[in-house]
């Protein structure tokens, strides 16, 4: 590992903004910020039950998870056509690059969509050409991963599969998320076991809201590789060692964890932590144009709050790379880059 010495708070600031970095945990539905969901809304003829974009901000002050799940699925409604899903996808991909992410792997909800008589193809194939744009016009590295909504029923889960299953080659893995207390993984074994017979890569939200008991039902039920959140692995000291000794890497997401009141408040956040006991860690952000800002936004914050200093910066960004699912090629140029620009800031301070 690169040996990163200390520089001053405000070097600091600027390094999390410049360093390359990859976005495991985004969920396109929840990029979607206000403005476009009320040009959607006219585009489509869809009515929405708030007055203005004003007035629809004003509705985001969440209490857990489901206080931000009714909003966000009623914001998706507005999506109905190729072109939708293309321009959400895009926009979030120009602020994404902004943000000097270099690799995104992007979750979107199929059967959010597929419920309202969208078909898969639409949502896939609009997603699908952003992504390819994204890659020539904006030289940002794109993938989707389809994820299955676990309040609803196994066999959802397989037939959103089986919906999918013509255009596979243009998702990389399988994701599970929406409501978390009362839906444990182990309800979606068969369909993960499925996905990876299908040489699927396979990831799932745990431990966000829910127990310890539900990240070890993600890792020996579902086979996952990688765990979304995970955050409350922090209170299961054998579970700690599991994650940093099969390097499972964790998407942490730490504006979401503020805005969803799972930490009260980012001081109190354990990212440092997890990094400290070993973990392999990332910083993502989940539901950007929800949780009041974008990845960048959640670095900076999260540093500001948490007094983690350069080393940790420089582990995030590379435990981004190491986490992906992208090409050993791609990775070790990404990682490349991510060392000269520390070299680049730490020579100039
Ligand atoms: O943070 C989340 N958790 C679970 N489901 C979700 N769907 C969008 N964001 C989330
Ligand atoms: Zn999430």
């Amino acid at each position: 590992m690169f040996k990163v010495p200390p520089v001053t708070e405000q070097r600091l600031q600027q390094l999390l903004r410049a360093m390359p970095k990859a976005e495991l945990h985004i969920h396109i539905e929840g990029s979607l910020e206000p403005e476009l969901i009320f040009a959607l809304a006219q585009r489509n003829g869809v009515p929405l039950p708030y007055a203005s974009v004003e007035d629809l901000r004003q509705a985001y002050a969440f209490t857990n998870l489901q206080s931000f799940l009714d909003i966000y699925y009623a914001g998706a409604s507005v999506l109905l056509h190729e072109q939708d899903f293309y321009d959400m996808a895009r926009a979030y991909l120009a602020r994404a690059a902004i943000d000097n992410v270099a690799h995104a792997e992007i979750f979107f909800d199929p059967q959010t969509h597929t419920a309202r008589g969208v078909a898969m193809e639409t949502v896939i194939n609009g997603l699908h050409r952003a992504c390819a744009d994204a890659r020539s016009e904006l030289g940002i590295s794109a993938t989707l991963i389809l994820c299955f909504l676990r309040h609803l029923s196994e066999a959802s889960a397989f037939e959103t599969l089986e919906q999918a299953q013509p255009l596979l080659d243009k998702i990389v893995g399988v994701g599970l998320d929406s409501s978390e207390l009362g839906h444990p993984p182990e309800k979606f074994a068969r369909v993960f076991a499925r996905c990876r017979e299908l040489g699927l890569h396979r990831v799932a939200h745990a431990g966000e809201e829910g127990p310890p008991a539900y990240i070890w039902s993600a890792l020996d039920a579902l086979k996952v590789e990688r765990i979304d959140h995970g955050v409350q692995a922090m209170h299961d000291a054998a579970l700690m060692q599991r994650l940093a000794q099969d390097r499972i890497p964790l998407t942490v997401c730490p504006l979401s964890n503020q805005k969803l009141c799972v930490f009260p408040d980012l001081k109190n956040h354990n990212l440092r932590q997890l990094l400290d006991a070993g973990l392999c860690a990332t910083v993502n952000s989940d539901d950007p144009a929800y949780f009041g800002g974008y990845i960048n936004e959640n670095f900076t914050q999260v540093f500001a709050a948490t007094a983690m200093t350069a080393r940790h910066a420089y582990q995030l960004a590379f435990n981004s790379f190491e986490a992906s699912f992208a090409s050993n090629a791609d990775k070790r140029v990404w990682e490349h880059r991510l060392k000269e620009t520390f070299e680049r800031f730490v020579e100039h301070d």
